[in-house]
C-alpha cells in the first residue's frame, strides 16, 4: 500500500508538558519514515534541535529528513516547563484547529495531538471541551455522539462509552442509544481501519459482577442485555455485559477484538496498566485520522528530558497506518 500524500501533523499541546521534547524525540525516530510538522511557537522546542520552517505542508518531506518541519505561530510568551502560561491557552486551541483543517483539506495525511492541559485551556481560553475528542468533533460537523475514543496497544483495545463525566452521570448517560452508537462506530472502525472483517467485541457491564441478574444493579438487565441481544441478531459478534473485573487478564483477552467499557477508568485502567509507554488514543468516527499518546502532560518531568516518546511514535505510526488503509478503500 502506498502512503497517502502530506506529512502526519502534529499539534503541539500544551507547552508547559512534554509535548516540545518528545515532538524532537519522535522526529528524531521517525524522519527517515514518516514525515511530521510540528504546529507550534518553534522558540518552545527543546535546545538543539534542529527544525525548519515551512509554509507548504509538501515541503515537509523534502525537509524531514534533516530537521523537524515546523509551522510557526508566535504565542507571545516563553515555555515554562511545569507551568502553564495563560497568554499559550488560545495559541494552543489554535494549533489543533489548524492542524485539523491540513487534514481535512488533504494537505496532510493525518493529526497526532500531543496532550494538552484541560484545565489551563479552560482557564486561558475558555475551552468548553473536556478533550481534544469532544472538540474534533465539533471541529469537523459530526455529532459528538458519533465519536468514540478508543485506546489501543498491542494487547489490548478499549473503548469508554462515557467519556469525561463526573462518575455519578456516567448511569444515566449509558442509554441504549449511546451504546448503540459507540458499539456501531467501533465496528465499522475496526473493519476499515484496522482489517478485521469480522470483529468480536466484548461489552462490560456498569456494576460488579455485571449486577448479579439484576441484584446489584439494572444497567445490564434493563439496557446493556437487551441491546445486545438485538444486536447479535443483526449478525454482530457480541459478548457480554461482562464483569468488568476478569475481562483483562492474559486469557480473556484472546476472546475479543475489543473491550466496551462504560466509563473512563474502567477503559483505561487496564491499559495504562499493561502498557502505558506503547498505548496510543485513537478518535474513531471522524471524518479524518486522529490519534494521540495516551498519556497527558506530564509536568513534574517537563524540562527534564526524561519523557518517554514511545506512546507518541506509536500514535504517529497508528495514525499513518490508519491513513493508509483508508487511502486503499
Ligand atoms: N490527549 C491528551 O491531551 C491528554 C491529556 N491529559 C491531561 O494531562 C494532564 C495531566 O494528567 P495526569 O493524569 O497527571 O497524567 P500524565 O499522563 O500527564 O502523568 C501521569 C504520570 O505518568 C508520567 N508520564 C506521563 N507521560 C510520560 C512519558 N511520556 N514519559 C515518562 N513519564 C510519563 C508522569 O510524569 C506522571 O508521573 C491533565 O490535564 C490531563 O487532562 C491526560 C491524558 C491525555
Ligand atoms: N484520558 C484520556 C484523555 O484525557 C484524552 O482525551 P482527548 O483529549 O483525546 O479527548
Amino acid at each position: 500500500m502506498t502512503a497517502p500524500p502530506g506529512p502526519v501533523v502534529l499539534s503541539c499541546g500544551e507547552p508547559a508538558g512534554i509535548g516540545p521534547e518528545i515532538a524532537g524525540s519522535a522526529w528524531a525516530a521517525l524522519r527517515g519514515e514518516i514525515p511530521l510538522l510540528w504546529i507550534g511557537d518553534p522558540a518552545h522546542l527543546p535546545d538543539g534541535l534542529p527544525w525548519r520552517a515551512v509554509d507548504d505542508p509538501a515541503a515537509a518531506a523534502t525537509v524531514a529528513p534533516e530537521a523537524l518541519p515546523v509551522w510557526p505561530m508566535a504565542f507571545g510568551a516563553p515555555r515554562i516547563p511545569g507551568t502553564p502560561q495563560a497568554a499559550h491557552a488560545p495559541h494552543v486551541v489554535a494549533a489543533i484547529e489548524t492542524g485539523a483543517r491540513m487534514v481535512q483539506q488533504g494537505a496532510a495525511r493525518a493529526l497526532t495531538t500531543l496532550p494538552i492541559h484541560k484545565a489551563a485551556l479552560m482557564a486561558g481560553a475558555g475551552f468548553p471541551h473536556p478533550g481534544h475528542t469532544e472538540f474534533l468533533a465539533r471541529l469537523s460537523g459530526v455529532p459528538e455522539d458519533s465519536t468514540v475514543m478508543m485506546l489501543a496497544c498491542p494487547a489490548l483495545r478499549v473503548v469508554p462509552a462515557t467519556i469525561h463525566v463526573p462518575l455519578a452521570r456516567v448511569p444515566a448517560l449509558l442509554t441504549a442509544a449511546r451504546l448503540e452508537a459507540v458499539i456501531r462506530v467501533t465496528r465499522d472502525a475496526l473493519m476499515r481501519d484496522f482489517g478485521l472483517p469480522a470483529p468480536r467485541i466484548a461489552v462490560a457491564g456498569l456494576n460488579p459482577h455485571a449486577g448479579e441478574d439484576g441484584r446489584i444493579g439494572r444497567e445490564e438487565v434493563e439496557v446493556i442485555a437487551p441491546l445486545l441481544d438485538r444486536l447479535r441478531a443483526e449478525g454482530m459478534d457480541l459478548a457480554g455485559p461482562a464483569s468488568a473485573d476478569t475481562m483483562f487478564h492474559p486469557a480473556a483477552r484472546t476472546g475479543y477484538d475489543a473491550a466496551i467499557c462504560m466509563y473512563h477508568d474502567q477503559a483505561l485502567i487496564p491499559i495504562k496498566t499493561i502498557d502505558f509507554a506503547g498505548g496510543v488514543n485513537v478518535t474513531l468516527g471522524l471524518p479524518f485520522v486522529r490519534t494521540s499518546p495516551d498519556h497527558g502532560t506530564a509536568f513534574a518531568i517537563a524540562g527534564t528530558g526524561t519523557a518517554d516518546p514511545t506512546s507518541t511514535i506509536a500514535a504517529i505510526r497508528m495514525a499513518a497506518d490508519m491513513a493508509r488503509a483508508r487511502a486503499a478503500a
